[in-house]
């Protein structure tokens, strides 16, 4: 088994240098593991350089363990570097994870602050033990979005509509704000916006029901049509940042995981009984509470029993139609309007693509890249 060790030091807060050195290395050190490569990433796209050449370079290794410290976008770069390796490349990668990014969504979802130590270094370092204890790491499902000619894996979220937008504008901020407040910024720039196009969601369907609290099966696929103000899947997370708990029946209904699947949450402004039609007027209205329902994610994922009420309000346990709706699904096709430039916009992970004209985003969990590797992590 080979040990790299691979850190992003412009990630978060920019620590990693200082965490390597002073406690990841010499943690190591005192078990015994030996790295094979320690390198600093000195570039975007250079987390997937460095995993792609090793493999090509040791073709003998099947079995590779990473530890990775950095946000969710330098395991996003990785997946998809090795996806790049030649066909039938069957290595088993296994990820150990350091929460040095801004938002770390896999780490918080693998150890919940919740339930987790308060001290940053111990927690920071839950990973690392949980590899050096020798615990076995869990198999991660990939999402594959294909984009015409262009392939993307993701290993947390596929979006478009308000997430893809906010992931797009929140970019442009990161130098003057670098913690997750630039995401609360973008969204305020974009919450009245909404998106024109269709989806259609594939089997294995099922949708959550807050009447009962279960996910309830569908026999086939199912349309929507727009317009949208929020669509996200995830897969292998229940929340975005620490307690951005968007997709929570990820956690509190988990999905066979012999069956990859992905949670799939939607806000659609038409379902508003007090939403007539597109107007400005009614844009406002409805961004006013697309804040309130989205917040609701913060409050331990209440936003998934959210219903309306007679008032037209959004409450918890109504009995009107429900505000979010919520599918567990193996893909979808998103299909944007041509006229809605916006609605073109796909988030993979935070990195942020273009869906051609006339094009449309097909997307499915799968359990390996097309190549053959398997991804699995520590907790
Ligand atoms: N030396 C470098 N200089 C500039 N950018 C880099 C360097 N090394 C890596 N990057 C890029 O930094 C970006 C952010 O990385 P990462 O995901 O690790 O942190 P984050 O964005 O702060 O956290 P999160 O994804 O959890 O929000 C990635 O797109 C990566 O390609």
């Amino acid at each position: 088994m080979s040990i790299l060790v691979i850190y992003n030091p412009v990630a978060g807060d920019i620590s990693a240098t200082a965490f390597f050195d002073d406690r990841v290395l010499p943690l190591l050190k005192q078990h015994n593991k030996t790295p094979s490569l320690v390198a600093p990433t000195e570039r975007v796209g250079h987390a997937g350089d460095i995993v792609a050449s090793y493999i090509s370079e040791h073709s003998d290794v099947r079995k590779l363990t990473i530890i990775i410290g950095s946000g969710d976008g330098t395991v996003h770069e990785i997946i998809n570097g090795s996806s790049m390796l030649p066909q039938g490349n069957e290595t088993a990668i296994e990820l150990v994870i350091v929460p040095l990014g801004t938002a770390n969504a896999l780490y918080a979802s693998l150890f919940p602050p919740s339930s987790s130590p308060s001290d940053q270094t111990v927690y920071r370092l839950l990973g690392v033990n949980a590899f050096l204890l020798s615990s076995s790491a869990k198999p991660l499902t990939l999402a594959r979005t294909s984009l015409d000619a262009t392939t993307v894996y993701s290993a947390v979220v596929t979006s478009t509509a308000l997430h893809a937008s906010i992931l797009h504008d929140s970019e442009a901020l990161r130098a003057s704000l670098p913690g997750i407040e630039r995401f609360k910024v973008a969204a305020q720039q974009n919450i009245t916006r909404w998106y024109y196009g269709s989806v259609i969601l594939h089997e294995p369907l099922q949708v959550y029901d807050p009447a009962s609290a279960s996910l309830v099966s569908y026999t086939k696929d199912k349309t929507l049509q727009g317009p949208f103000a929020y669509f996200l899947s995830t897969i292998n997370v229940d929340r975005l940042e620490p307690l951005f708990r968007i997709t929570p029946l990820a956690s509190s209904h988990p999905p066979p995981p012999s069956a990859p699947s992905l949670d799939v949450v939607i806000l659609r402004p038409m379902r508003d009984p007090a939403v007539t039609s597109d107007t400005q007027d009614d844009r406002e209205i409805f961004a006013q509470k697309a804040g309130r329902i989205l917040g609701e994610a913060y409050n331990d994922g209440n936003h998934v029993s959210l219903r309306y009420a007679e008032d037209r309000q959004p409450v918890t346990d109504g009995d009107g139609e429900t505000v979010v709706e919520y599918f567990r699904c193996g893909g979808f096709e998103w299909i944007p309007d041509e006229t809605d430039e916006r609605a073109h916009l796909l988030c993979a992970d935070g990195a942020i693509f273009t869906i051609p004209r006339s094009s449309r985003a097909t997307c499915s969990a799968v359990a390996s890249t097309d190549n053959g590797v398997r991804f699995s992590v520590y907790s």
